[in-house]
């Protein structure tokens, strides 16, 4: 019989799963990832549970290298797209929903969608998913100084505004490694900008007549 969700023995027996399927690095980095998004939710009036569970959860399938993680996908009736299929090391979050949505049920889809979009993103996040994106790029065991000028930001700034400054970090990140940036990700990106005014040239209130010999 599973635990409810929500139980701390549910938290602690997966936490023990989580710790025998990555390295040690990557389930510190879990841990990292479940008290950060669980702070952040409680900052930004989201469900902490939910958070913490996400953040445990959300790299459940990081331990497969690029040919078992492929073979996860097929075996769990994932169709991928080309793109997708040549990106192996992003797809451990789409298949970890898929998974975790069969093996424990109960798990709210929430935990599961913010799972899923904690490494691309996508349009139209909710807070959770925007939570465990920004936990992922900002818990305690990321260094570097732009990640500390993000983490400084959580106070001051509302909950979208800091998941486009840590988005537009990550997108950056991945053209200075000179890696193949998800076709998708201008899609994503625009789908948050407003509107953009359209632009009137005002008429030129000297012209040059035209004809004029
Ligand atoms: N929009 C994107 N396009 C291409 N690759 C991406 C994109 N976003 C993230 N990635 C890459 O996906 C990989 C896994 O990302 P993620 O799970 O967020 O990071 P990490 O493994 O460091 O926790 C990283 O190599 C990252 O650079």
């Amino acid at each position: 019989m599973v635990a409810d969700w929500r139980s701390d023995e549910f938290y602690g027996q997966r936490r023990e799963e989580l710790a025998s399927r990555v390295g040690p690095r990557r389930f510190a980095h879990s841990l990292g990832v479940a008290e950060t998004a669980a702070k952040l939710a409680r900052r930004y009036g989201a469900d902490e549970r939910a958070a913490r569970v996400a953040g445990l959860l959300h790299d459940w399938d990081k331990g497969y290298d690029d040919p078992g993680i492929l073979a996860r996908a097929d075996e769990l009736g994932m169709e991928l797209t080309d793109e997708l299929a040549a990106m192996p090391r992003v797809l451990h979050g789409l298949t970890a929903a898929v998974a975790l949505g069969r093996q424990f049920p109960e798990l709210p889809p929430e935990v599961l969608t913010a799972v899923e979009r904690h490494t691309l993103g996508e349009v139209d996040m909710g807070d959770l998913d925007m939570i465990l994106y920004i936990a992922d790029a900002l818990e305690p065991g990321r260094k570097g100084k732009k990640v500390e000028k993000l983490r400084a930001r959580v106070d001051e700034l509302e909950l979208r505004e800091l998941f486009l400054e840590v988005y537009a970090y990550w997108v950056q990140l991945i053209m200075e490694r000179r890696h193949p940036v998800y076709s998708r990700t201008t899609e994503i990106w625009n789908s948050y900008m407003p509107e953009q005014e359209v632009y009137h040239a005002e008429a030129n209130p000297d012209p040059i007549p035209y004809g004029r010999p």
